[in-house]
Formats: structure tokens, sequence, C-alpha cells
């Protein structure tokens, strides 16, 4: 018996860890020709994002800007409230900023997705204080799963790497959201007079 399955009971499909790599009959993403150009900043596409979103003082802040085919840059500074031990940052708010880097690269394909599986490897402890520096890309599209690998580096582009992930996304309709938020935050996003945050939010088209 496992501790991980203390029954030994076979895990339904949906249950099942799914791989991390792209299968072989996956394929390349395609960079939507409308996407924010290479070297311009994404934005939020929530105010209230605790990854980007400006509106949450004790979010990550995190700003993100396009790259060349599908790949984001982002930067994210370790805050005081950003701690698990004693001047260090938490290991899942260093696991927030990948999530939400590789959650921003849904918009260069024009496509909504969530996260389904990410696995984060911790190499090197990240002090309050530093910038950390992500970079993520896809690397392949099969069927609504879209796999994608990021990695953070302390200082800069060229620094020492901290962390890095591997992750699953899935693409879903708006309606994912619609019937699964609570109402008042989506009919407040609905009604949100930033026309591209709201656009990224409502009216992707693939
Ligand atoms: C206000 C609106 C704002 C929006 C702005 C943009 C948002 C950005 C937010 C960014 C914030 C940062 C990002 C965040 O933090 S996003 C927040 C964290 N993530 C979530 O809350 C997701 C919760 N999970 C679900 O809602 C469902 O389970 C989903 C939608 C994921 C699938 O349920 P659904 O019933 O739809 O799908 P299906 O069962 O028909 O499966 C379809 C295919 O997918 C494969 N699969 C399924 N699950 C997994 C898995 N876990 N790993 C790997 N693969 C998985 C499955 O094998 C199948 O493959 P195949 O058999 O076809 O080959």
């Amino acid at each position: 018996m496992s501790a991980a399955n203390p029954t030994n009971q076979p895990r339904p499909p949906a249950q099942r860890k799914q791989p991390l790599e792209p299968p072989e009959d996956a394929v390349a993403p395609v960079r939507h020709p409308e996407a924010p150009a290479p070297g311009e900043p994404l934005g939020a596409h929530y105010g209230q994002c605790f990854g980007c979103g400006g509106e949450q003082p004790h979010g990550l802040h995190l700003s993100a800007t396009a790259g060349e085919g599908v790949s984001v840059t982002a930067e994210f500074t370790v805050k005081p409230a950003h701690q698990g031990a004693p001047g260090l940052a938490h290991g899942g708010v260093l696991t927030t900023a990948l999530d939400e880097t590789l959650g921003s690269l849904g918009w260069l394909m024009h496509v909504i997705a969530v996260t389904g599986r990410l696995e984060t490897d911790f190499l090197r402890p990240v002090p309050v204080g530093t910038v950390l520096h992500l970079e993520a890309h896809v690397t392949g599209v099969h069927g609504r799963k879209i796999y994608s690998t990021a990695v953070g580096r302390i200082g800069g582009p060229d620094g020492e790497v901290a962390v890095r992930a591997d992750a699953v996304f899935i693409e879903v309709k708006v309606e994912h959201f619609i019937d699964n938020g609570r109402d008042e935050e989506i009919e407040a996003a609905m009604a949100d007079p930033d026309q591209v945050r709201r656009a990224r939010a409502f009216e992707v088209n693939p």
C-alpha cells in the first residue's frame, strides 16, 4: 500500500497523473496573428489576479512580456509578504509565479486555458528582494492540452536557475469561469472598462 494511494484502488482516469511531455503526435503551437508583438508587455488579465493584478496589495504584481513564437518573459520582485522561511520566498509563491507566467502563454495563441498539472523543481532558495526573471514557452499542443515549461532565474535572464516547472494547461471556454466563478466578480469583470483585458477574459477567438 502506498502513502499516495492508501487504499491501493486504481484511480479513475480523470485522477491519474498525466505526462508533462507532449505526446509524439502533438503539434507545434501557433502564434495568433494579433498576438502582442515580441517585447510588448502583456498587462494583467484581471486586476484582482493574485499573480498579475494591480489591485491585490499582497499579490505578486508579476509583469509579463511577449517573446518570439509562443514564449514570454516575466519579472517578479519577492516582497516581505511572500516569505515562507525568514528572508526567503515561500515555495508556493514561487510556484504561483511560474503558474502565472505559463498561464500568460495562452494570450499569444488567443486561447483561454487553465492549469491542469504543474510540477515545480526548487533548485536554489530565493531571498526577499530578489527580482526573479522568468521565461516560459509552449512545447506542444495536443487537442485541448497545452504543454509548457518555465524557468526562473535570480536577478536577470542570465542569473542562476532557482526554480523550474513543467505544466499541462487545458483549453476551456469562457463558460468555465461564468459557470464556476462567483457572480459578483464575474459581473464586475464583464463590465471592466479596460477593453483589452475584457477581450482577453471574455472575447478570445481561436
Ligand atoms: C474571468 C475570466 C478570466 C480568464 C482569463 C484567462 C485565465 C487565465 C488564468 C491564469 C491563472 C493562472 C493559471 C491558473 O492558476 S488556472 C486555476 C487552476 N486550475 C483550475 O482551477 C482547473 C481546475 N480543473 C478543471 O476545471 C478541470 O479539471 C479541467 C477544465 C482542467 C478539465 O476538465 P474538462 O472536463 O474540461 O476536461 P476533460 O476531463 O474532458 O479532459 C480534456 C483533456 O484534458 C486532459 N486533462 C484533464 N485534466 C487534466 C489534468 N489535470 N492534467 C493533465 N491533463 C488533463 C484529459 O486527459 C483530456 O485529454 P484527452 O483525453 O483529450 O487527450
